[in-house]
């Protein structure tokens, strides 16, 4: 049978590149052409207020909410997102129906060989309260400064000197052939979901929702799925500094999670080994972080 497909996915540079990764897996399971297979950009609310931290901006679903609409009409089969992006409840009518093999998993340090090597008070440009905690938790000196736009726009704001050093995904440099630029921190657990594709089908398009199946990684979509689990638990929203990265190693699940109060003086750590079916223990998890949390940074946290 002849398939054909249209792919939504956010207009950026990473965003269009993740999308032809998706349609190269398609192609190449189910043995389609190039004419069958339509990437159509779509600008999200997230791509058009630029010059505010995101977290600022607040609001639910900035990078989804226009993709949901197409795909929800029909203008489009299958949304593709960054999941670190995709929030934690989504409409009862979609579903994640798969996703890629995960990437490179840790943020990368653009501007300095390490840490260490930082003047002292240089200023990192970040907007992500996780990155700023993290960074702070071993450099309180660092001066955290906003920094926004897609992966290209931060790296040129960063040449022109709006700041000193900057953290990116590596999964993001390495998609957009920077595989090269800055040093991997590997001591930085990543925010969950860091690095991975999924794809998301209407619930009711059951032959889209086979056809997608058919490239999902099981180990990606299990691992991812703990992470947000765990998210889930601590009532996570963009404001809260939360990290936390699972691998599945043999049929268990080894999640480690932290959540780090703003200025980074407060870590509560976990890390836990679970059937990959269990579905309770990150929730378990995210209690107990939260109950070993001050009151102040438990504050910060919804659930
Ligand atoms: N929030 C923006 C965003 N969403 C996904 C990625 C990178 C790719 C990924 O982590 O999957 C990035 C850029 C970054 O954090 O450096």
């Amino acid at each position: 049978m002849m398939g054909s497909i249209r792919i939504g996915t956010r207009g950026s540079p990473l965003a269009l590149a993740q999308a032809r990764m998706v349609a190269t897996a398609l192609r190449d399971t189910h043995d389609w052409g190039p004419e069958q297979i339509e990437i159509v950009p779509i600008t999200t609310t997230g791509d058009i207020v630029r010059d505010r931290p995101l977290a600022e901006i607040g609001g639910k679903g900035l990078w989804t909410k226009e993709l949901d609409a197409c795909l929800g009409d029909g203008r489009t089969d299958i949304s593709v997102h960054s999941m670190k992006d995709v929030e934690t409840f989504r409409p009862e009518s979609l579903q994640i129906a798969a996703m890629l093999p995960r990437a490179s998993v840790c943020d990368r340090l653009i501007g300095a060989e390490s840490l260490e090597a930082l003047p002292q008070g240089a200023r990192v440009g970040t907007s992500s309260p996780r990155r700023a905690a993290q960074l702070l938790a071993r450099r309180p000196d660092l001066v955290i400064v906003p920094i926004r736009g897609n992966v290209e726009t931060r790296l040129r704001k960063l040449g022109k000197g709006e700041a000193d050093a900057t953290l990116l995904a590596s999964a993001g440099l390495e998609r957009l052939n920077h595989p090269d630029t800055g040093v991997v921190l590997d001591d930085f657990l990543p925010a969950p979901a860091q690095g991975a594709v999924g794809i998301e089908v209407r619930a009711s398009d059951r032959r889209t929702r086979s056809l997608i199946a058919a490239i999902d990684d099981r180990a990606t979509h299990l691992c991812v799925g703990a992470e947000r689990r765990l998210l889930e638990g601590l009532g996570g929203t963009c404001r809260s500094p939360i990290a936390a990265l699972a691998r599945l190693d043999g049929g268990e699940i080894h999640l480690r999670a932290e959540i780090i109060s703003p200025d980074g003086s407060e870590i509560v750590r976990c890390e836990e080994r679970f059937a990959a079916e269990d579905t309770e223990t990150p929730l378990a998890l995210a209690r107990a972080l939260l109950a070993r949390a001050s009151p102040s940074l438990r504050a910060l946290f919804a659930g």
